[in-house]
């Protein structure tokens, strides 16, 4: 797909219910102590399947499950980065580049304004942006899923080689 469109916008999502027991991870960062983690096939690092996802929605290109479906035993505990990368490689393939990224975390708890310092570097590197490029918003569901995170994404990509 060749796109003549110098901006596109994606949006991406993801959620996953959280289990005592588990490890969570958010944005390639491990949160300490948390209460639960996510029930995933991979690391259900939710953050970065929401970025992947609205990459891949920029250009049209589908979602993460069709290039990394949990139904494949090579997937099982996959590190998300490897989705990430993946994503990023196929929208650099069309000729663009990630200009800003935009996440939203709704989760009860843990608190993590502690943490979001390190989830804005830690995106930032995965999509050789800026850190400050990254901006990371975090919510309570007040509530209303207290085993739940869902992850909300939105990213710019400009076109950085002439269309063909
Ligand atoms: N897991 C979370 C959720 C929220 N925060 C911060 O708390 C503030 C209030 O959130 P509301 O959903 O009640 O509006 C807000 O400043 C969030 O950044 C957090 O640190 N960790
Ligand atoms: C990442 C994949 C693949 O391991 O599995 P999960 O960790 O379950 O994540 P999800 O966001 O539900 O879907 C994408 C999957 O294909």
């Amino acid at each position: 797909m060749t796109s003549p469109l110098p901006y596109r916008i994606g949006y991406g999502e993801d959620a996953h219910r959280l289990e005592a027991g588990r490890s969570l991870v958010l944005g390639g960062v491990t949160v300490p102590d948390a209460p639960h983690g996510a029930v995933a096939h991979s690391d259900g690092d939710a953050v970065l399947h929401a970025v992947a996802d609205a990459l891949l929605a920029g250009l049209a290109l589908g979602d993460i499950g069709q290039y990394f479906p949990d139904t494949a035993a090579e997937w099982r505990g996959l590190d998300s980065r490897v989705i990430v990368a993946r994503a990023l490689e196929l929208v650099r393939e069309r000729g663009y580049a990630p200009v800003n990224v935009a996440l939203v975390v709704t989760l009860d708890r843990p608190k993590l304004g502690p943490l979001r310092t390190d989830i804005a570097r830690s995106v930032a590197a995965l999509l050789a942006l800026p850190e400050a490029e990254v901006g990371v918003s975090f919510k309570t569901s007040e509530g209303l899923a207290p085993a739940h995170v869902q992850v909300r994404v939105s990213a710019l990509l400009a076109r950085v080689e002439p269309a063909e």
